[in-house]
């Protein structure tokens, strides 16, 4: 069957970060385009609301650091404030019965003073961060392709190079805790290959201070300023199930209608846009490699407290550590606001653990690690706030896809590779920090100029 004559020049599909800015862009280019979403909502993994008791709390989402250029200019085009992180102040971390508070931060990249564990397990730890950053250093800053050393790299674990290049349960845990809280992934070691855990150092390093600024008002505001200047082209309730094409265009099947166009962007997770029923069928390497992408795992608990309790006791609000559920928590409130709101992070094995509890015990369970970390008070929320991603169908996991061993040298090529008149973008897509806003703003913005030329 032909497709249907074509209505609009373009239709993205996924109303998250990327679509909507790819969107923006081609209606600015004086296009006509069409935004189909999945949910009854815009902006995907960028999502927020409002505290009524003031302040507010981002779901997914919420840092931006100095060298996300495109993020950044999104922000001030839509006059969304940017302020830092809390910074002032001790961390604390947990590793196994001891509790220590120190002024440095690591998270792989190491900075300040070290947190006091005893002197070889912390050697151990940062002589093998000096060998994996000498090692990503050898990449090329851009999507691995097929060579001698990806391949070598690409056709093991992180866990194996883990194993091979630390000697105590401290170094050990401070490379899979990497794996897992950092940007590009929230893997557990052996699920994920070297090579990526490589590359997103490479292209999205820790070392450039990701989460250095916070935004005033939360990233939850922006989904729909940028969606404003074209609101009547977005259809929300609409996951598009089919995708026919032919060299006139795209036709695209929803519950709810059928809308053909020039173009589409397909805008969302890998995984997701190897839902769509395609008809011709995508070529095997692009089915193959939608079939290899996993979302991470991870839920984001967003606690608030009538104030930053945290700061009377000199602590800056981020806790490490690898005794309870919560791996990772950071002090996300502004630094002159009454209200005080810790985000939390749960990650690989331990969430699917934590999500086998009932809803009240899963609370009772974060609330008591952030007592370890940071005191009684933290037993007292005025909210509690369960961002379960990796439960959301629509996103699958968090914060991102990552690559299996092989996946990036088998089948990476067909990851930005448009089909006919189908573009792929979205931050898994991205060659420049991957799996954050930035990267999700680059390929909503490399999507429309590519469709805009051929118009
Ligand atoms: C817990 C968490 C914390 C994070 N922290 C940060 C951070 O601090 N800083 C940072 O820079 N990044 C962070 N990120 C990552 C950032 O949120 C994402 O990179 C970015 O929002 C992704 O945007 P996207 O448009 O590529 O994808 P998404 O936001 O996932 O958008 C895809 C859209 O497609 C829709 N969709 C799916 N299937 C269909 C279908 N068949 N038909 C129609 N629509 C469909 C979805 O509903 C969704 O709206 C975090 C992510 C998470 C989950
Ligand atoms: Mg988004």
């Amino acid at each position: 069957m032909p497709t249907d004559t074509p209505t609009y020049d373009c239709i993205v599909v996924g109303a998250g970060l990327a679509g909507l800015v790819a969107a923006r862009n081609l209606h600015r280019a004086g296009a006509s385009v069409l935004v189909l979403e999945a949910r009854d909502r815009i902006g995907g993994r960028m999502y927020g609301r409002a505290l009524p008791s003031g302040g507010w709390v981002d779901w997914g989402g919420q840092w931006v650091g100095p060298t996300q250029e495109r993020f950044c200019a999104l922000l001030s085009e839509y006059g969304v404030e940017r302020f830092p992180s809390p910074s002032q102040g001790r961390k604390v971390l947990i590793f196994g019965d001891q509790r220590y508070e120190f002024e440095g931060f690591f998270q792989g990249f190491f900075e300040g003073l070290p947190p006091g564990v005893p002197e070889g397990d912390w050697s151990d730890a940062i002589d093998a961060w000096a060998r994996f950053d000498a090692l990503a250093a050898r990449l090329e800053p851009e999507h691995p392709r097929s060579n001698d050393l990806t391949r070598k790299l690409d056709a093991v674990t992180f866990a194996q190079w883990i194993g091979e290049n630390t000697r105590t349960a401290f170094g050990n845990w401070y490379f899979s805790y990497m794996a897992r809280a950092v940007g590009t992934g929230c893997a557990e070691p052996e699920q994920v290959s070297l090579l990526h855990v490589l590359w997103g150092h490479r292209v999205a390093s820790q070392a450039e201070y990701p989460e250095a600024e916070l935004l005033r008002g939360g990233a939850g505001q922006l989904p729909a300023k940028i969606a404003a200047a074209f609101a009547e082209r977005v259809r929300t309730g609409e996951p598009v199930l089919r995708a026919r094409q032919d060299g006139a265009g795209v036709t695209l099947e929803t519950p709810r209608g059928r809308y053909a166009a020039r173009f589409a962007i397909v805008a969302m997770p890998p995984h997701l846009a190897g839902r769509i029923a395609y008809d011709p069928p995508l070529p095997p390497l692009r089915s193959q490699l939608t079939q290899r992408m996993p979302m991470g795992t991870c839920a984001k608990l967003l606690v608030a407290y009538d104030r930053p309790f945290w700061r009377d006791r000199g602590l800056v609000g981020t806790g490490i550590g690898n005794s309870g559920w919560v791996e990772l928590c950071a002090d996300s409130s502004e630094l002159a606001g009454d209200v005080g709101v810790i985000a939390a992070f749960v990650y690989g094995h331990r969430y699917h653990a934590w999500r086998q509890l009932n809803e009240s015990d899963r609370r009772a369970a974060i609330l008591a690690d952030l007592a370890r970390y940071f005191g009684d008070e933290a037993l007292s929320p005025i909210a509690y706030d369960e961002a379960d991603w990796t439960s959301d169908p629509w996103t699958g996991g968090g914060y991102t896809a990552f690559m299996p061993p092989g996946v990036w040298t088998s089948f990476g090529e067909a990851l930005a590779a448009p089909v006919g008149s189908i573009h792929w973008a979205g931050t898994e897509v991205a060659e420049r920090w991957p799996g954050f806003f930035e990267g999700a703003v680059r390929t909503g913005e490399a999507a429309a100029e590519r469709v805009a030329a051929l118009l």
